[in-house]
């Protein structure tokens, strides 16, 4: 686990666009894993804005997202299908049939996560996997005491997680009980993984993160067995981090 340590949330938007636009021009038909949510919001404009300027193509790129809220399809604004369209897919050049992310609406859920977990092996494997962290620790909606050893599965999302997750919806009720969510040995196959943490929300859990042992109550803290991670976290994020701990990851 390699720490690189930004200024603010622009700066940690910047340098994971540069890691990702550095992974297609290396490998054009690069599989990346993609991740929803706040903290990756910026890193989609800079690709978006990259692609505008520099014409970097995504037309022989794959992309696996990590989860789905179960119940909700591609339509809806609260979906992670509505998301990805919205800020990502609808202003780069990717073919829709190359963008996957598990289907919210299938009869079977089960066999949804059979299927997507087949997809990602057989496009050879995720290259490059963008992941946030959920103050709980979370990787995907792999909540506190997930086995390592789970791949895309269904999950129900902590009463915290429902909370954090809240502001995206009219109420609390509103937000899905149940999601599909790639596993933590999904995560783990990935070739290199870049985990973005950003702002005093992500302070407690970045500071457990350094802190502690690697353990399933901290989804997270599995990276530290990863050959090829780097955090990308901002001096909010980072700001109950020891500098003992932070210069032992510096990169
Ligand atoms: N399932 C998503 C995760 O993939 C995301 O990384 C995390 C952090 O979200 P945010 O970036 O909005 O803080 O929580 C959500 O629940």
């Amino acid at each position: 686990m390699k720490l690189m340590e930004v200024k603010d949330y622009k700066e940690m938007s910047e340098k994971a666009a540069k890691i990702i636009i550095e992974q297609i021009k290396k490998k054009p038909n690069s599989v990346l894993g993609l991740a929803t949510g706040e903290t990756v919001l910026g890193t989609y404009a800079a690709l978006a804005d990259d692609h505008r300027r520099n014409g970097t193509s995504y037309e022989r790129v794959h992309t696996f997202n990590l989860d789905e809220y179960l119940g909700l399809g591609p339509d809806h604004p609260n979906s992670y299908h509505y998301y990805m369209n919205r800020h990502l897919f609808s202003h780069i050049d990717i073919p829709v049939s190359q963008t996957y992310i598990p289907n919210g609406l299938a009869d079977d859920a089960e066999a949804e996560c059979k299927r997507y977990e087949n997809l990602i092996d057989e496009v050879g494997g995720i290259d490059l996997q963008l992941l946030g962290i959920g103050r709980n620790g979370h990787i995907g909606f792999n909540e506190p005491g997930t086995p390592f050893s789970t791949v895309t599965h269904v999950v129900e999302l902590a009463p915290s997680t429902r909370q954090a997750n809240a502001r995206f919806f009219p109420t609390l009720e509103d937000v899905p009980s149940k999601a599909i969510t790639m596993g933590i040995a999904t995560i783990m196959k990935s070739g290199h993984i870049i985990l973005l943490a950003s702002g005093k929300t992500k302070a407690p859990i970045m500071a457990q993160l350094f802190e502690k042992d690697v353990t399933p109550l901290i989804p997270a803290s599995v990276l530290k067995t990863h050959p090829n991670v780097t955090i990308i976290a901002d001096q909010e994020a980072l700001s109950l981090v020891r500098d003992e701990q932070r210069k032992v990851y510096a990169i």
